[in-house]
């Protein structure tokens, strides 16, 4: 199928647009899978600096694997990916440990610490990674967990606070260590349609008031709607990507069947496939992400 080219979006609607001219985070034709089996083929994007870039498809179609890779958690079998202009996957790991420094990562979980408090958890990038001391460092968790606005739950165990609360923790964590780069898997998972309006903010917060640069994964529809900048569509059945824009682009203007269904929440009316990323991921009236 062929990878749309998107117009610019209606006015209005886009607020923030990024430097086209500054790349920051690029793929080139990358293949990526388990042991043999391939998940993505060709997969060519390119994430500009102070963006936030949304990685999009149906369930399964490999939006992780895909972010794994780019925090350097899976080689891919081919292709080329660069940060900052700089091959990631050359040389030894020690060149990989230094550009993973200006990564901060938000998995689907959250995964704090359960037996740690809310502030411990914020603390333990700055105590393994850093050499500062113990007030320095409590500063700083205090800093981070402001700008999260948790400020009050610096000595609360994750047991006692929300899941809309441990999602910005886990948001203040990724941030401890100052990353210009953030990648946050499904980061509105299992919020309430408010928590996670408030999470968008807090990230376009990100965006605009630090120049983070994100890429998000996400099947909140609204949630990408308002805050992604640019994006790619991946298709489970042919394990490429279909659409590259951003998701408001592409709900308004994709002409590409399955994008246009899953942007739009619609249900499709060729044939039924029972892959993920078919017609059974975006049927109407439902999460789009089937869940
Ligand atoms: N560690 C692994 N080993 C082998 N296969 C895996 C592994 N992790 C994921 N997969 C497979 O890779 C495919 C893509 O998974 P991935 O989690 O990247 O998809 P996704 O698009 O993020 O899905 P979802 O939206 O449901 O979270 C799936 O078929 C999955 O079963």
């Amino acid at each position: 199928m062929p990878v749309s080219t998107m117009p610019a979006a209606p006015p209005g609607e886009a607020a923030h647009k990024p430097d086209d001219s500054e790349t920051l985070l690029s793929l080139r034709d990358i293949t990526i899978g388990y042991g043999t089996k391939v998940i993505q083929s060709d997969v060519s994007l390119d994430v500009r600096r102070g963006s936030i870039f949304a990685i999009m498809g149906g369930s399964g179609c490999g939006k992780s694997t895909i972010l794994r890779s780019m925090v350097g958690l899976l080689r891919p079998m081919s292709g080329k990916y660069t940060v900052d202009g700089d091959d990631y996957w050359s040389g030894p790991d020690s060149h990989r440990t230094a550009l993973n420094r200006r990564f901060g990562v938000l998995f689907q979980s959250g995964a704090l610490w359960s037996s740690m408090t809310v502030g411990a958890n914020v603390s333990l990038p700055l105590e393994m990674f850093t050499r500062l001391g113990k007030d320095m460092i409590r500063h700083l968790v205090e800093m981070k967990l402001g700008l999260v606005g948790l400020s009050h739950a610096i000595d609360l165990y994750p047991s006692e606070i929300s899941g809309g609360m441990c999602k910005r923790a886990g948001l203040a964590r990724a941030m401890a260590l100052d990353p210009d780069v953030l990648f946050f898997d499904e980061p509105s998972a299992g919020l309430d349609p408010i928590t996670s309006a408030r999470l968008d903010d807090l990230i376009l917060t990100l965006r605009d008031g630090l120049g983070a640069t994100i890429v998000v994964v996400s099947h909140e529809l609204p949630s990408l709607f308002a805050i992604a900048d640019d994006g790619i569509f991946l298709d489970a059945q042919t394990k490429k990507p279909i659409a590259h824009g951003s998701p408001r682009d592409l709900r308004d203007h994709s002409t590409d069947p399955q994008v246009h269904a899953f942007m739009n929440r619609e249900a499709r009316t060729e044939p039924a496939t029972n892959g993920p990323g078919g017609a059974d991921t975006a049927r109407k009236g439902q999460n789009a992400s089937g869940k």
